[in-house]
């Protein structure tokens, strides 16, 4: 791969004085990007737009003051219209065991078909809770911005709630992965 860019970028740099740096093909960032191992989490939220939800990886801490995550969301996903009306989510995080929730979430399967698959409670904003979750926030988007195809949904956290499961689950390589913590 390596040698792809530096030849793109010879390339770009003799047609063009300008030497802009050479932008990588979609596939190739993606092959690189599926080796970032990531927690996987069903985003959840409920409101004037209805309820949705959808599997993220994209999905991190932001900062703990005040406490805030991010969340991208594709423009282009069924779910985009609740999520930007609403104002309001759950990040929940899977545990081991979840693998075949988080892949009806991931797309093309009928809204009430995802959440009968689970068990769910709410707490302070009224978006889905993920009764097992590894742990739950509850969210308010206090910002998004776009990047691409993405919205970058800045999310303060409002409530937590913690669950018992004692594994995780990891997405690295197209594959979901148990993990534990070693024996003490
Ligand atoms: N951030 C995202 O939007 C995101 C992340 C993971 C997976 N997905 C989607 O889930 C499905 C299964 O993905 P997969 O991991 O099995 O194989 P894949 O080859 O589609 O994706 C490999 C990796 O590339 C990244 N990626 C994929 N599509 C992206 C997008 N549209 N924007 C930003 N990053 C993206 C993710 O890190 C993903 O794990 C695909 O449809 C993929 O598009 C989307
Ligand atoms: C493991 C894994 C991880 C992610 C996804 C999928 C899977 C399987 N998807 C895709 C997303 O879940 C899917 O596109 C939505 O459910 C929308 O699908 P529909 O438009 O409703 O069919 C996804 N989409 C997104 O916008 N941001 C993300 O971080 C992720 N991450």
């Amino acid at each position: 791969m390596l040698l792809n860019a530096m030849a793109s970028h010879a390339a770009s740099s003799s047609s063009n004085p300008a030497g802009l740096l050479p932008s990588l093909e979609k596939a190739d960032y993606r092959n690189a990007m599926a080796r970032l191992g990531a927690a996987v989490n069903i985003i959840t939220t409920d409101g004037p737009a209805g309820r949705a939800g959808f599997t993220a990886s994209a999905v991190c801490s932001v900062t703990d003051e005040p406490p805030t995550l991010l969340v991208c969301l594709n423009r282009s996903a069924s779910v985009y219209p609740a999520f930007k009306t609403n104002g309001v989510l759950c990040v929940n995080v899977l545990a081991a065991g979840h693998q075949s929730l988080s892949a009806l979430f991931g797309g093309k399967t009928p809204m009430d078909e995802r959440f009968a698959a689970g068990n769910w409670s709410r707490k302070t904003t009224g978006s889905p809770m993920l009764d097992d979750a590894a742990v739950s926030f509850d969210c308010r988007v206090v910002h998004a911005t776009s990047a691409g195809t993405h919205d970058v949904l800045f999310c303060e956290a409002v409530a937590i709630a913690i669950g018992g499961a004692t594994q995780g689950l990891i997405y690295f390589d197209r594959r979901y992965h148990e993990i534990a913590a070693p024996p003490h």
